[in-house]
């Protein structure tokens, strides 16, 4: 686990003002506190749980509060049935339900909510209401035999989703494979690993969304009290009198006078003035919206880790921002999510912008349909014209429109106030007393009957007298109702609820929906082949960051690195009987004296491979295997054949000796004609002074091989020249990639390739695709100088 992420280590801005605080008043521990952090001393803060330091702490505060009382709601029924040894486990479960926090976090930041927001959950909403609509005219037909068949079931026909029955009841097993896998992409694979901790994290997931805030927000009462909240307080007919009630005129008639003229002529030019400023102000305001709307928007994903949701939502907290600051998204994962659920044969390319300025989403198009739909506006000539019209208007405006919504959606939808509201409405809902309270208690049905009619009468106040023949017809309650009648039914809104919680889930992991939805065909990953010759689904997952261990001392390092690699051993056996892992050089061979004599590792199941070998006779003291063998193989009981040294017959012919050395990996590796890349269990990789690895040196052609497993170089910088190595795409596709460096000669170096990876260092590229892993095993002295966060050492 990175260390960042556990409690102890927690060094960033926050924790460490927070740090000072310990002479404050102490106050009774919160429930968050005592449950997730039961270590940290008394009167210390949380760690942020958010990377981003733009994040507000009171959304830190609150996010902690939720997953506190959802964890003790989760173990409740069981809590007082464990030992305080297990209590152990709460600690590890709040870590993984950190960094699951953190991914989502970073996911979040690069995932642009406006294909979701404008065109998928439109168009799901509008098909909810068709299909809705067409059932309930199915219901007492011959097609549901007269009133035999249940509204839900027809319902269902129309919108059949394996997730749910046509009662409306959630098939928990789909979301929990759903959530482990999210698990499984948010996760570093040692934490992913452990089962138990794992199954509970899942579980409170599963928990949380599936058994309590599904069921609770598909219920009618539910969704009409959430439309009711966000409409405000209830129009006051009496409070829009002015204050002053004057009497009616022709009680009291105004006697002339100069004094109530001066009254009246100042009353109107104050009048005047206000509404010329109101003007002037909503002029400028249209103009700094205009600007900001038009402004050139940022393509690359990665780039919008300050801006998107954290950076709006600061600035809804400090108005005194310049909103010019506002950069709003343009990437597209969401693209995929539309297209993976079949919505919209359109779908554009992942980044529009990028690949084809001239290509628009008409983001406005979806939500006036839907607006069209609500109100059956179709049904009436006057309200479907002056829809045609806007719709006009809105496709002329399309690139206008796009920008505008963009930027309407995060810098008011997706704002500060609008998650801290979504939050604290999720909490009173699922935990209204908090802990130890009762659990929430739905409305009676007397109650549900008298929300809705508040509803209606709300939704009645917002249209002005004047606009509602032309918006809602002759009969604008009649509308209402029919407006909000297909949402009457939980068992309907269910299918509507997962259907926009598969889009959601789409959109932040958008890989979850590859298979056969084409969604993402348009980025280029390589095809992964298992070692077992099993083709792999092209994996959309992007690298997990690399992970570093720093020890004390260059022995503290050999003997952990001996236990991961005993580690990467038993797994790796226990699963196919057999361990391949690859040599390096240099400094290497000498820093695994430490599984010598060591009784766990099974010298008869290691396959071992060299990652690059110079092109020297095999007792030469430049040859790698000769100096594996020195400091390894002579001391250990591994069979020769198990060894794959190059063919030193071929020393004449590097290619021939590369491509020998390619087919002796197929041999080991492939299965299959079809095979694309071997899978190491294990690659052992050290660094040169100059960031090279293996033999893949700074700026050469070789950097840029795409296709060999094998390449030779015979003009390497560092003696002797003629070498053969493996390539990146080889790297790339291992299980666990370690690098080893030990000593202060590395510290400059190390330093570059990992606290600037953009320089490009060969180092710097060994980025194993999902779920491979970069680990850095070094010491103090050669870490010296990074500034990468180092993790917490965990086997
Ligand atoms: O030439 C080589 O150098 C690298 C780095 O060696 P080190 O002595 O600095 O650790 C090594 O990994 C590679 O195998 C070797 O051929």
């Amino acid at each position: 686990m990175a260390g960042h992420l556990r409690p102890q280590v927690a060094r960033s801005s926050h924790s460490t003002s927070n740090t000072s605080n310990v002479t404050k008043p102490q106050q009774p521990a919160t429930l968050a506190k005592r449950l997730l952090f039961p270590h940290l001393p008394p009167g210390s803060d949380l760690p942020p749980l958010f990377a981003s330091p733009s994040c507000p702490p009171e959304l830190n505060a609150e996010v902690y509060d939720f997953i506190a009382l959802a964890l003790r709601a989760f173990v409740n029924s069981w809590w007082t049935k464990i030992t305080r040894y297990d209590k152990e486990f709460l600690p590890e479960v709040t870590t993984i339900l950190t960094t699951v926090f953190r991914t989502l976090e970073t996911r979040v930041l690069s995932t642009d909510f406006s294909p979701l927001i404008f065109s998928v959950a439109p168009a799901l909403l509008t098909q909810h209401y068709r299909d809705y609509r067409l059932a309930t005219s199915k219901v007492s037909t011959s097609y549901a035999m007269g009133g035999a068949v249940p509204l839900p079931h027809l319902f269902h026909q129309l919108q059949p989703h394996v997730a749910v029955s046509a009662e409306g009841r959630i098939d928990e097993e789909y979301f929990r494979q759903a959530f482990d896998h999210i698990l499984k992409l948010s996760l570093p694979p040692q934490d992913y690993a452990p089962e138990v901790e794992r199954y509970i994290v899942r579980e409170i997931i599963l928990k949380v969304v599936v058994k309590d805030v599904i069921p609770r927000v598909t219920q009618p009462w539910f969704i009409q009290r959430t439309i009711l909240d966000l409409l405000g307080p209830p129009f006051d007919a009496e409070s829009d009198k002015p204050a002053d009630a004057s009497p009616p005129s022709h009680t009291h008639p105004a006697h002339f006078s100069f004094h109530s003229l001066l009254v009246f002529f100042l009353s109107a030019m104050q009048s005047v003035s206000g509404i010329g400023l109101a003007l002037i102000r909503m002029y400028k305001q249209t103009l700094i919206t205009i600007k900001l709307v038009n402004q050139p928007t940022h393509p690359t994903v990665n780039h919008r880790s300050t801006s998107g949701i954290w950076r709006t939502a600061h600035q809804a907290t400090s108005p005194a921002r310049d909103a010019r600051s506002v950069s709003p998204p343009s990437s597209s994962y969401a693209s995929a999510a539309s297209s993976s659920i079949s919505l919209r044969a359109d779908t554009p390319p992942r980044n529009p912008r990028e690949s084809s300025p001239n290509l628009f989403r008409h983001y406005s198009r979806e939500p006036l349909m839907m607006i069209s739909e609500l109100f059956t506006m179709r049904e009436r000539f006057a309200t479907s014209a002056v829809m045609h019209t806007l719709c006009m208007i809105c496709a002329a405006m399309t690139p206008f429109m796009d920008r505008l919504l963009t930027h309407v959606l995060y810098t008011r939808i997706l704002s500060m106030s609008s998650i801290l509201f979504i939050l604290r409405l999720s909490k009173h809902t699922l935990f209204p007393n908090g802990y130890p309270g009762p659990s929430a208690i739905d409305p009676t049905p007397e109650e549900q009957t008298i929300i809705r009619q508040q509803l209606l009468r709300r939704l009645r106040e917002q249209v002005p007298t004047l606009a509602a023949p032309v918006l809602l017809g002759p009969s604008p309650e009649r509308t209402l109702e029919e407006a909000i009648n297909p949402l009457d039914d939980a068992a309907c809104n269910m299918h509507l609820a997962v259907f926009i919680l598969d889009a959601l889930l789409l959109s932040i992991f958008p890989e979850m929906g590859v298979e056969g939805s084409g969604g993402n065909a348009d980025l280029e990953v390589p095809e992964r082949l298992d070692d077992d010759g099993e083709d792999w689904a092209p994996d959309m997952v992007p690298p997990s960051p690399s992970v570093v261990y720093s020890f004390d001392s260059p022995n503290e390092l050999t003997e952990k690195l001996a236990d991961f690699i005993v580690k990467a051993q038993t797994e790796a056996v226990s699963k196919k009987g057999r361990f391949t892992v690859a040599l390096s050089g240099g400094s290497l061979p000498k820093q695994l004296n430490k599984l010598i004599d060591n009784p766990a590792v099974k010298w008869d199941r290691w396959q071992v491979f060299f990652a690059d070998e110079r092109c020297v006779p095999l007792d030469h003291d430049d040859s790698n295997y000769n100096l594996c063998r020195k400091e390894l193989f002579s001391k250990v009981p591994i069979p020769e054949q198990n060894i794959h040294p190059i063919d030193v017959s071929l020393l004449d012919d590097l290619e021939e000796l590369a491509d020998a050395y390619e087919k002796a990996l197929i041999n080991e590796f492939a299965q299959k004609d079809s095979a694309r890349f071997p899978v190491f269990d294990l690659i052992l990789l050290g660094i040169g002074p100059d960031g090279h690895t293996c033999s893949l040196f700074p700026d050469h052609a070789l950097l840029t091989e795409e296709d060999r497993w094998v390449a030779y170089i015979d003009d390497s910088p560092k003696p002797p020249p003629r070498r053969i190595t493996l390539t990146f795409p080889v790297l790339n596709h291992s299980s666990r990639v370690v690098f080893v460096a030990a000593g202060e000669s590395k510290a400059e170096i190390l330093s570059t390739i990992l606290d600037n990876p953009e320089a490009g260092l060969p180092a710097s590229r060994v980025k194993p695709s999902h779920p491979g892993q970069v680990y850095w095993y070094v010491d103090n002295a050669a870490s010296a100088k990074v500034k990468y966060q180092k993790s917490e050492y965990r086997l």
